[in-house]
């Protein structure tokens, strides 16, 4: 168990009022949050979002990747639904953390694609651990999802840990011409399911 529960709090947002869950991996220090809205008890499967930190996408307003986008739309989905969860996981990077990630975008601007650049780093293509969720889930009681996600790897990671994940629904938004070829990376090489439909 390294996962400790700290404190929550509202969240006014534009799209409403979250609850704000900190929650402290004792392991590595990481601070986690967890954004919920609604009763996440009982049978009904939950839906969620399991976003991992981008900080240029989610905070600099960034169009190299789509994070913000889906960002956004999972909290207004969420607050429409006016049930469910987002899973806010500091695994800047796909894992590698933020400067690493700096030098694989320096690796992409002279012509890398995003896995070739992270190999280049000496990094696997996808470094996130999605263990830690579930004891956050544990103690939120929640016992099943309905994951807004185009990863199907990220599904059968959770399945593979034991994660109830009974429905994926396709989360796709952001696409601009500055992200056009990173996704198209995506879907080619790490299995993502996008449709390349434009906002
Ligand atoms: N290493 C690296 N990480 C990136 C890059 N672009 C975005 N990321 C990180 O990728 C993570 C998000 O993963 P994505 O592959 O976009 O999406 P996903 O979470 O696997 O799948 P979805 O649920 O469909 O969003 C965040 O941690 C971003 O910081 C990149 O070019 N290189
Ligand atoms: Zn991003």
């Amino acid at each position: 168990m390294t996962i400790r529960y700290i404190e929550s709090s509202k969240l006014p947002t534009p799209w409403g009022i979250f609850s704000m869950h900190g929650f402290e991996d004792t392991a590595n220090d990481k601070e986690h949050v967890v954004l919920s809205m609604g009763n996440l008890e009982g049978e009904e499967p939950v839906l969620s979002r399991i976003h991992s930190e981008c900080l240029t996408g989610d905070a600099l307003f960034s169009l190299r990747c789509d994070c913000g986008a889906q960002l956004q739309a999972a909290m207004h989905r969420i607050a429409q639904e006016g049930r469910g969860v987002i899973f806010y996981l500091r695994q800047e990077g796909r894992g590698i953390g933020l400067l690493n990630k700096i030098k694989a975008y320096n690796l992409q601007d002279k012509g890398a694609d995003t896995v070739e650049a992270n190999e280049a780093l000496g990094f696997g293509a996808d470094m996130r651990d999605y263990s830690i969720l579930r004891e956050m889930l544990e103690h939120l009681n929640i016992h099943a999802l309905k994951l807004m996600t185009n990863n199907p790897r990220k599904v059968k990671a959770l399945n593979d840990l034991g994660v109830n994940v009974v429905e994926r629904i396709a989360h796709e938004t952001g696409r601009n011409p500055h992200n056009a070829k990173y996704l198209e990376t995506k879907k080619g090489k790490l299995g993502h399911l996008l449709e390349g439909k434009e906002d």
